[in-house]
């Protein structure tokens, strides 16, 4: 007999629609009567640990989640599974992929019909999370996302459409592993990356999206706030208009940690052109190119370097490894 935990925390798999097609909270949720449909062999056990549509989660929340799964690493659980909101369920699932050590299965799901609308996926993608998080196979792949029989790595996984029921992506590498109508099928495997263990999420990171005219005002309001921390979604390769670099110089030298992302969804920022505002100087300006994350992720990692109360030389490996 295999061990679930199932923690509710909200967002549209949780939710219904009235009538004029406003889709809101549910009084009672809605994967409630859903045990007959879980497998025999799995014992589930429930808690709605908050219910929040998902751009109302904040790394508190995140937090919250990373110390019940720990405590669960005590409570013989071969498995989590934690239902969310869509919109931010990337983020909580890269925040538990870097904030504890994981010695169990842990997968998000979610809905992108509410639980009374027409081709509702939640209760499917449901079950399917409960059959991966049960599985043996799940445990050593990082935090896992489950929904519309694919399983992507927590790490690299986006949402990519507004509606659609595929909407959960990996860009440039693809899903990690499928569910067939019978079973659990990995098809790659992810490679091991070093998590810190945090207890607080304190600390303002801002992330901001480079655009052509960017205005360098934008960096001087950031020095002139208290920041721990930026990160940048630069353009293309990790490139920046050279209009904003004198001020982003005079951040950097202020002691401000700045990261890079590239805004493009596929590939990996690097420094690649040298010309004013491209990837050389900034690298040599002290800019720390992240690998393949998006901003929201990238903003996350800050953050949890900040609050592993890294070194600024081991923010700069943490963030650029
Ligand atoms: N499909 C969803 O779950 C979207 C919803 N707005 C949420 O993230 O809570």
């Amino acid at each position: 007999m295999k061990k679930v935990l199932v923690l509710h925390t909200g967002g549209t798999i949780s939710m219904t629609q009235e009538k004029d097609g406003a889709v809101g909270l549910s009084a009672s949720h809605p994967l409630k009567e859903s045990m007959d449909l879980i497998p025999d062999n799995v014992e589930v056990v429930v808690e709605e640990i908050f219910n929040l549509p998902s751009p109302h989660i904040t790394p508190k929340e995140m937090l919250l989640l990373k110390k019940r799964i720990e405590k669960a690493q005590t409570q013989n659980f071969d498995g989590v599974v934690i239902t969310h909101g869509t919109d931010t369920l990337e983020e909580t699932a890269y925040f538990l992929d870097i904030s504890f050590k994981k010695e169990i299965a842990v997968v998000l799901t979610g809905a992108m019909r509410s639980s009374n609308e027409l081709g509702s996926d939640g209760l499917y993608n449901y079950v399917q999370a409960i059959i991966t998080a049960s599985d043996d196979k799940s445990k050593d792949q990082g935090v896992l996302v489950v929904m519309n029989d694919e399983i992507h790595a927590g790490r690299f996984v986006t949402k990519t459409h507004t509606t659609s029921v595929d909407t959960f992506r990996t860009p440039t590498f693809g899903p990690i592993g499928i569910l067939s109508k019978r079973q659990v099928i990995f098809l790659k495997e992810v490679v091991e990356h070093h998590a810190l263990n945090i207890e607080s999420v304190d600390g303002k990171v801002i992330l901001l999206k480079a655009y052509a005219g960017m205005d360098a005002m934008l960096f001087d309001v950031l020095k002139e706030s208290r920041v721990d921390g930026v990160v940048i979604e630069a353009l293309g390769a990790g490139n920046l208009p050279p209009q904003v670099i004198t001020s982003l110089k005079e951040l950097i030298d202020s002691g401000i940690p700045v990261s890079l992302v590239s805004r493009c969804s596929n590939g990996i920022a690097e420094d690649i052109y040298d010309y004013e505002g491209g990837g050389i100087p900034l690298r040599k300006m002290g800019v720390m190119f992240v690998k393949g994350l998006t901003g929201p992720k990238a903003r996350l990692r800050m953050l949890v370097g900040i609050n592993a109360r890294l070194s600024h030389h081991e923010l700069r490996q943490f963030m650029t490894e």
